[in-house]
C-alpha cells in the first residue's frame, strides 16, 4: 500500500486563485489593496523558506508586501518595538508577522503582546490565542490552520479519532491540538519529555509532527491506515551534497503504512503561506468595512 498524497501545494494554488479575485473584486470599491507586513531578524533558514514563498504568492494574489522588513541579528527589543508600533500605526497594513524564532536578546512575547490584535493574522495575540482557547471566531494561527484545511478538503473526519501531536509550541503544537480537539478527536500532546514516544503514536489514527528534527517519525511508529501530516521544515545536506528541505517524517517509510501523508516541500508550507494571506485578507474586509 501507497499513501494518499495531500497536496497541499495543489490546494494552496487553488485558494490562492480565489484569492485573487477576491482581491480584484474588492478594489473595484475599495482603492487600497491588502497589505501585509512580515518582519524577519537574523537568518532562521526555515523563515527563509518562508518568506521566499510569501513573496512569490502574496504579490501574485494583489496584496502589498513592500511594508516587510529582513533586520538584522543584532537588533534590539527597543528597535522592533518601535517598528511595530509603525506598523500598527500605518493605515496601509492589514497584517503584521513577526518571524519565530527572535534572536535571544529579543522576548518574543513582548514582540507579540505589542502587536495590534486586528492586524495580527499570524493569530499570536493573547487576545487571538484567547478566542482560539474559548472556540470563538477570529484570527487564527497559518500553520494549524492549513494543517485543518487539507484534513477537510481530504474528507478526513475527525470526531472520535485518536490524534497526537509531536510539539508544544504556541507557534504550532498547542494552537494544532485545539483545533483537532474543536473537531472533536482524542488529543494527545507529545514533546521532549514525553516517554515511549512511539507507543503513543502507534496508538494513532492521525500524528501531526511539529518538532524540527528530520526523520523523528518512520513507519515502524505509525498504524497501518494513519493519516500523518508533517509540519516539520529543516534545511539538510543530502547524501549527494546537494541542499534541500525535508520535514520531520521519514516519508518513504511512513508512505508504506499511513492511508494519508503530506510531503515536505509541497504540503503544510504553502497552506501556511495560504492562510497568511487568507487572514490578511480578512483583516483588510474588518478594515475597509466590507
Ligand atoms: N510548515 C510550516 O508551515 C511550518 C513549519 N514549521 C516547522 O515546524 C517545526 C516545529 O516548529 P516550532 O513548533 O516553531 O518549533 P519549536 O522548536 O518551538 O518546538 C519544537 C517542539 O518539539 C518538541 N520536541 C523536541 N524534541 C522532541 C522529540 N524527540 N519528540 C517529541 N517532541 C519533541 C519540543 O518539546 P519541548 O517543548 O519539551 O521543548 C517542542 O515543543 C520546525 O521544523 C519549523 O521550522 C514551523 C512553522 C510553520
Ligand atoms: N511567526 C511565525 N509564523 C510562522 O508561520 C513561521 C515562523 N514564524 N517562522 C518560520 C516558520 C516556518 N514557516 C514556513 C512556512 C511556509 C514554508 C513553505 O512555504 N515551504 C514550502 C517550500 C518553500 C521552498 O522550497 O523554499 C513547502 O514546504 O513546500 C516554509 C516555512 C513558517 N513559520
Ligand atoms: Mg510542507
Amino acid at each position: 500500500m501507497s499513501a494518499l498524497l495531500l497536496d497541499g501545494k495543489a490546494l494552496a494554488a487553488r485558494i490562492q486563485a480565489e484569492l485573487t479575485h477576491e482581491v480584484r473584486s474588492l478594489q473595484e470599491r475599495f482603492p487600497r489593496p491588502p497589505g501585509l507586513a512580515v518582519l524577519w531578524v537574523g537568518d532562521n533558514p526555515a523563515s527563509a523558506a518562508y518568506v521566499g514563498n510569501k513573496n512569490r504568492s502574496g504579490a501574485g494574489v494583489g496584496i502589498d508586501i513592500s511594508k516587510g522588513q529582513h533586520l538584522p541579528a543584532t537588533l534590539s527589543e527597543a528597535e522592533l518595538l518601535a517598528i511595530v508600533d509603525e506598523l500598527n500605526a500605518d493605515a496601509s497594513v492589514d497584517g503584521i508577522l513577526v518571524q519565530l524564532p527572535l534572536p535571544e536578546q529579543i522576548d518574543s512575547n513582548r514582540i507579540l503582546d505589542r502587536i495590534d490584535p486586528d492586524k495580527d493574522v499570524d493569530g499570536l495575540h493573547p487576545t487571538n490565542l484567547g478566542r482560539l482557547v474559548r472556540g470563538e471566531p477570529g484570527l487564527r494561527s497559518c500553520t494549524p490552520a492549513g494543517v485543518m484545511r487539507l484534513l477537510a478538503e481530504a474528507g478526513i473526519d475527525l470526531a472520535g479519532k485518536t490524534a497526537v501531536v509531536l510539539g508544544r509550541s504556541i507557534l504550532v503544537g498547542k494552537p494544532v491540538a485545539l483545533m483537532l480537539l474543536e473537531k472533536n478527536a482524542t488529543v494527545i500532546m507529545a514533546h521532549s519529555r514525553t516517554r515511549d514516544l512511539a507507543a503513543l503514536t502507534r496508538s494513532a489514527d492521525v500524528v501531526v509532527a511539529a518538532v524540527g528534527k528530520p526523520g523523528l517519525v518512520d513507519g515502524a511508529m505509525i498504524k497501518p491506515g494513519a493519516v500523518v501530516i508533517d509540519v516539520g521544515i529543516n534545511r539538510i545536506t543530502d547524501a549527494a551534497g546537494k541542499s534541500r528541505l525535508v520535514g520531520d517524517v521519514d516519508f518513504a517509510s511512513v508512505r508504506e503504512v499511513a492511508s494519508a501523508i503530506t510531503p515536505v516541500p509541497g504540503g503544510v508550507g504553502p497552506m501556511t503561506v495560504t492562510m497568511l494571506l487568507a487572514n490578511t485578507v480578512q483583516s483588510y474586509r474588518r478594515r475597509v468595512g466590507s
